[in-house]
């Protein structure tokens, strides 16, 4: 197991407490708030009713409690060293990955019997996709084949990017209409490293790390199949999440509601959804749904079969916050660190793709952070903003 370099340990991890902080908010009102969304999406019989209220009081009054199903992966909870605490004490990224644990505890999503297996969130994650603008999203890809290969390039890296806008967790506080507009122009743009990266004649694996279901992965597999036509790729790594997570994380379900939803397409949706339902027959898109992508631990605590995987790659892209968060440590890094430091410990070239949806951010110039600071919006956390960023 790799362990971060001593600078990386030395910075402060965020935590929930600070008063009127992001994070506290995202404890104190998203997740009671996805708690209720949940109830009346599901009519969930008396015992999971009872289960969400102990979860709400314990979230809201309470000390973190222990787990008590004995799951499949519910042993890597078992010793983790904040039980008895206050949840707002302990570092958000572990608060946060522990609630949705212990949501889907409540739920009965790992117990036998009927309840198992239930995504809670798959009423929110069809209704997203089912939407007319997934409609409008699909027709447009009918002017694809007419552009040049680099215009090609551009929109469908930026249509990747920009979906991770579409999160169901960030709605919880925006509300669908409360996203600010999109600022044009990003924080920082290593793309013409990306593309050299995936130019060099030995094309091999690319990893894509996905993030949200629904409008951000339709994108992410567009993006993958572009990557096998034009030869970028030989093969892709699509990784997802083992069970659901942070609301409208993908998991292989989802991907399969997408193949769906491009096959019943018309146009060039259609032949999309069909080239990837042969990619993944024919084994060059590859779903995998690693444990540590539910992990409360950042990328350099990956264990060693995945920092193969991530070695082996020509590419690894990292969609969205929470992996953003994941990748350079969940810490109050200056804007202005090097993404490269702090990714060094990372097996192989790297890229993030990510709007910019909590604190943490590194590899900005002095200059951005200035100009930034000075505009009147929550630049970090508002989700107006977005990044794409490289280390090869
Ligand atoms: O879906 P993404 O882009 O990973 O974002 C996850 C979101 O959830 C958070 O973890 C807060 O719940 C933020 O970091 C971010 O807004």
């Amino acid at each position: 197991m790799t362990r971060p370099s001593p600078a990386t340990e030395d910075r402060a991890p965020v935590v929930v407490s600070t008063a009127g902080s992001f994070a506290r908010s995202v404890l104190d009102e998203r997740h009671p708030a996805l708690i209720e969304r949940v109830r009346r999406a599901t009519p969930y019989p008396p015992e999971q009713q009872r289960a969400l209220d102990t979860l709400l009081e314990e979230i809201t009054k309470g000390e973190i409690e222990r787990l008590d199903d004995d799951a499949p992966g519910a042993e890597r909870w078992r010793h983790e060293p904040f039980y008895g605490q206050r949840w707002p004490d302990v570092p958000f990224l572990w608060a946060e990955s522990f609630f949705y644990r212990k949501l889907l505890a409540a739920l009965r999503y790992f117990t036998p019997g009927p309840w198992q297996g239930v995504d809670p969130f798959a009423p929110f994650k069809n209704a997203e996709l089912a939407s007319t603008k997934v409609d409008d999203e699909l027709s447009a890809l009918d002017r694809l084949p007419g552009l040049p290969v680099e215009e090609q390039d551009r929109t469908l890296l930026h249509s990747s990017l920009w979906g991770n806008r579409a999160d169901l967790g960030f709605q919880l506080s925006t509300g669908t209409e409360g996203l600010g507009e999109r600022v044009p122009g990003l924080v920082t743009d290593d793309s013409a490293a990306l593309w050299e990266i995936l130019a060099d004649e030995r094309s091999g694996t690319v990893c894509l790390v996905a993030d949200n279901a629904g409008p951000e992965l339709l994108p992410d597999l567009v993006l993958a199949d572009h990557l096998l036509t034009t030869g970028r790729a030989t093969s892709v790594v699509l990784h997802l999440k083992p069970y659901p997570y942070y609301v409208s994380d993908a998991t292989t379900a989802d991907v399969l509601a997408c193949l769906d939803r491009l096959s019943t397409a018309s146009g060039y949706a259609r032949d999309i959804g069909e080239r990837l339902r042969h990619a993944i027959t024919s084994g060059r898109l590859i779903p995998r749904t690693h444990p540590f992508s539910c992990a409360p631990l950042p990328y350099a605590h990956m264990p060693a079969d995945l920092r193969d995987d991530f070695a082996s790659a020509t590419l690894t892209v990292m969609k969205g916050d929470l992996n953003y968060r994941r990748l350079v440590g969940d810490r109050h890094w200056p804007a202005t660190t090097p993404f490269s430091d702090v990714t060094a410990y990372f097996p192989g070239p790297v890229a993030a793709l990510r709007t910019l949806k909590s604190d943490v951010v590194t590899g900005l110039t002095p200059d951005t952070v200035a100009r930034l600071d000075a505009g009147a919006e929550s630049w970090r956390t508002s989700g107006t903003h977005a990044l794409i960023q490289v280390r090869a």
